[in-house]
């Protein structure tokens, strides 16, 4: 059974519109523990228009289960935060300026001695590094040759693709998922991915490790409320 990593970013989105501290970022975490998660992912963007770089220390402070911090290695602010903080897993996403959110997986080949280099920084420190990459062969080749743990297999096209033809579009995900196997690349998972689409990607892709969910997932606590969504959840991925 895949792990359930809850993605914070909208609580902050929300405390940060008013200023103060509602709803309470650490809180949220540990009641996510508290119901059931089994990791935390955080994505401080370089604007901090929802996760501050002091949410960060003030959750590794009190995380008890498996913190995954996402980000773009290429800001210094980024690595210095990471290297800070020591969370078990560091996943290393290519934003771009300016993106509302996360909209590609790395170019593993164009940048794989960067990459090399990055994944050795990280390793070097005892964490765990994750690549973001899109569901292409190729781009899993070339991240296990940059010497990552794990890579997050980038689910947007799959969860927008997933009422018209499911079939269709998880075919690209389960080929990378296998060359993933077959290199002895861990395998993560994210963006977009809900109620509706989650169970049918868990029990297709080998080896699955774990997901990260927050968009679908908060939203669907303002109407089921937070135990009971990451209840609901955590059933998806059983076997
Ligand atoms: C890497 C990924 O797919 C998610 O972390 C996503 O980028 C969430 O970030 P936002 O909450 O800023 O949209
Ligand atoms: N890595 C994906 C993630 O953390 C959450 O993405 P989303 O569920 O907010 O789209």
């Amino acid at each position: 059974m895949a792990n359930l990593s809850v993605n914070i970013n909208k609580i902050a989105t929300l405390r940060n519109s008013r200023g103060g501290n509602n709803p309470d970022l650490v809180k949220v975490a540990l009641d996510c523990e508290r119901f059931g998660a089994e990791g935390i992912t955080v994505h401080p963007r370089p604007d901090e228009r929802h996760i501050r770089y002091q949410d960060v220390f003030d959750l590794k402070a009190v995380i008890a289960t498996e913190f995954n911090i996402e980000g773009n290695c290429k800001e210094q602010k980024f690595v210095d935060l990471v290297l800070a903080n020591k969370p078990a897993q560091v996943t290393l996403v290519p934003d771009t300026e300016g993106q509302i959110t996360s909209n590609h997986g790395w170019d593993t080949i164009k940048h794989q001695d960067y990459l090399k280099e990055m994944v050795q920084l990280f390793q070097a420190q005892g964490i765990r590094v994750s690549i973001f990459v899109d569901p292409v062969e190729e781009m899993v080749k070339a991240a296990a040759n940059s010497g990552t743990d794990r890579i997050e297999l980038y689910t947007e096209d799959y969860a927008r693709h997933f009422h018209q033809n499911r079939e269709q579009a998880i075919k690209p995900y389960i080929a990378a998922a296998k060359t993933a196997n077959t290199l002895g690349l861990g395998i993560n998972a994210g963006h977009d991915l809900d109620l509706q689409n989650l169970q049918y990607f868990a029990a297709n892709i080998p080896g699955l490790l774990e997901v990260s969910i927050g968009h679908a997932l908060i939203s669907d606590a303002l109407y089921l409320g937070l135990e009971n969504t990451i209840q609901m959840y955590l059933r998806q991925l059983q076997d």
